[in-house]
């Protein structure tokens, strides 16, 4: 018993015991199949009270020394995410294996969007917690993520606005309790969509950094990323979304039906810095999984050059007629797409994976967009390139030629001239035209963008995908 005890010591959150009835349970995490953790208990009998009251205190002791589970805990509820089970969820699921663990918490539910972020940003007296949790999908996490890292920031010092200054890492870590429409990062980050399992991956103390993205235009900044950066069809599909809010997550099959055949491709510039070093390919099949080395690495070589100068970098430019422009921080895996929109991307190596769909026939788009659904290469087309970056840039056409004028023949003649041109070309038809960005699930308000990753700023109560089967806990089965 002593045995079991040693092996699965780490993922015991809880205890009860009964004093007249002599026994104990010890509540501990058990490893199911896909990633899927449950809690289960092993009850312990005992003939003398004082022998069970040392077990019991024994425990307690020893539960006390694992100091990175959180005791105080903010959360945040979306009543109306995905299916609009959000509170069902938590009051059924969640909160008691909080109680269970001990964790007392404070929760809130929205009255609108934003409520979180704002919450967060101001009033929330965030020296009481350690550390907040959303009930809801990618928007409610993002938001989260807005109000946590905006409030950082202002209280270090540093402007948001330049993209010249260091950001401050935050020090509570997040957790998500999935009950939206795509839960791409909770996914991506624990391996599955399960409320409980995330709830344990809490209560036992997980932390898994994560890389966030910057988006500006010019020199204001707009909003954070932490998944999938999508212009074109990423981009139509959530607008065309937003309109179907009401269908609920069916709105995402809908709404990319109908982008798909509409087939609309975008012309503009891609500019990037490709990243360096050790960091892999977006196709050398190297998944971030649990303990990723290539993440590892990233940290120690951070604690040794903080923030390097990448004034020497050149640049890389690409012009083209694109159908999809995507950056992946993370693989983006969702039960819609199990390995994700770039399977090999890791979530805490300072990169994102630019991924440039140029124009092709619907037939072959559509072979490349089935391929995230099983196991053939998504990358592996001549229309597709894939390319691991630390920050980039993107010029819709018009733009361009708006500011290219103004640099040839910075006059009024030059941007007359532009602007019949715009009115003719509108005219006949072919007016170079626009899409949007989608941003972790919402739409930015410009198409010219500039995007840097800021390695590891934030961090989630997870521990990235566990190969599998780790150790299925044999010892532990034995004892039930
Ligand atoms: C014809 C077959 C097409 C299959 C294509 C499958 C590719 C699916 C890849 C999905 C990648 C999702 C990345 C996550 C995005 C979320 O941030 C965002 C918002 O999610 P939310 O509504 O907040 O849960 N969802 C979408 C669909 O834009
Ligand atoms: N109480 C509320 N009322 C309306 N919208 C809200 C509320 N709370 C959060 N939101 C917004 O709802 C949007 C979608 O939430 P999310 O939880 O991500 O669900 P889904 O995955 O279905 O999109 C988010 O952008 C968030 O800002
Ligand atoms: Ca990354």
């Amino acid at each position: 018993m002593i045995l079991i005890m040693q092996v699965t010591f780490y993922l015991v959150f809880g205890i009860m015991w009964h004093f007249h009835l002599c026994f104990s349970a010890v509540f501990y995490v058990e490893r199911m199949r896909q990633h899927c953790w449950r809690c289960s208990n092993v009850t312990f009998h005992c003939s003398e009270h004082s022998m069970c009251l040392l077990w019991v205190q024994t425990i307690r002791e020893q539960l006390a020394l694992l100091t990175n589970r959180p005791k105080n805990l903010l959360v945040y509820i979306n009543p109306y995410g995905g299916k609009q089970r959000g509170k069902q969820i938590y009051d059924h699921k969640v909160a008691p294996i909080f109680s269970r663990a001990s964790v007392s918490t404070d929760v809130i539910v929205t009255e609108r969007a934003n409520h979180a972020r704002d919450h967060l940003k101001t009033e929330a007296d965030l020296k009481k917690y350690d550390g907040v949790v959303c009930v809801g999908g990618d928007g409610m996490f993002s938001e989260m993520m807005h109000g946590l890292v905006s409030r950082t920031q202002r209280e270090a010092g540093v402007d948001e606005n330049s993209m010249e200054e260091t950001l401050m890492p935050c020090g509570l870590r997040i957790g998500i309790i999935p009950a939206g429409s795509t839960d791409c990062i909770c996914y991506a980050t624990v391996g599955s969509n399960d409320p409980v399992t995330s709830a344990l991956h809490i209560v036992v103390g997980d932390s898994q950094p994560m890389d966030v993205c910057s988006v500006h235009n010019e020199d204001s900044f707009l909003r954070y990323s932490v998944s999938l950066l999508g212009y074109g069809f990423y981009g139509d599909v959530l607008t065309d979304s937003e309109r179907k809010r009401w269908m609920g997550p069916a709105r995402y099959d809908i709404s990319g039906v109908k982008t798909f055949l509409s087939h609309r491709y975008y012309e503009g510039t891609v500019s990037f810095l490709p990243a360096e070093g050790d960091s892999g390919t977006p196709r050398d099949k190297m998944q971030c999984r649990s303990g990723c080395s290539i993440c590892l690495q990233t940290s120690s070589d951070q604690l040794v050059s903080k923030n390097e100068d990448s004034c020497g970098d050149t640049w890389t430019v690409i012009r083209g007629k694109f159908l999809a422009i995507n950056a992946a921080s993370m693989s983006c895996a969702c039960p819609r797409s199990p390995k994700g929109l770039s399977p090999s991307a890791h979530l805490a190596d300072g990169t994102t994976d630019l991924i440039l769909v140029r124009k092709c026939s619907r037939l072959n788009f559509l072979c490349h967009l089935l391929r995230h659904t099983n196991k053939e290469d998504q990358f592996d087309h001549s229309f597709v390139e894939v390319y691991r970056v630390k920050q980039f840039r993107f010029t819709p056409r018009y733009q361009e030629c708006d500011s290219e004028v103004d640099l040839r023949e910075s006059g009024a003649t030059g941007k007359r001239f532009l602007s019949q041109i715009c009115r003719e070309h509108r005219a006949c038809g072919c007016m170079p035209s626009q899409s949007n960005w989608n941003c972790d699930g919402e739409i930015l308000p410009h198409t010219a963008i500039q995007v840097l990753v800021h390695s590891q700023l934030i961090k989630l109560f997870a521990r990235g995908i566990e190969e599998q089967p780790v150790f299925e806990d044999p010892y532990a089965q034995c004892a039930i």
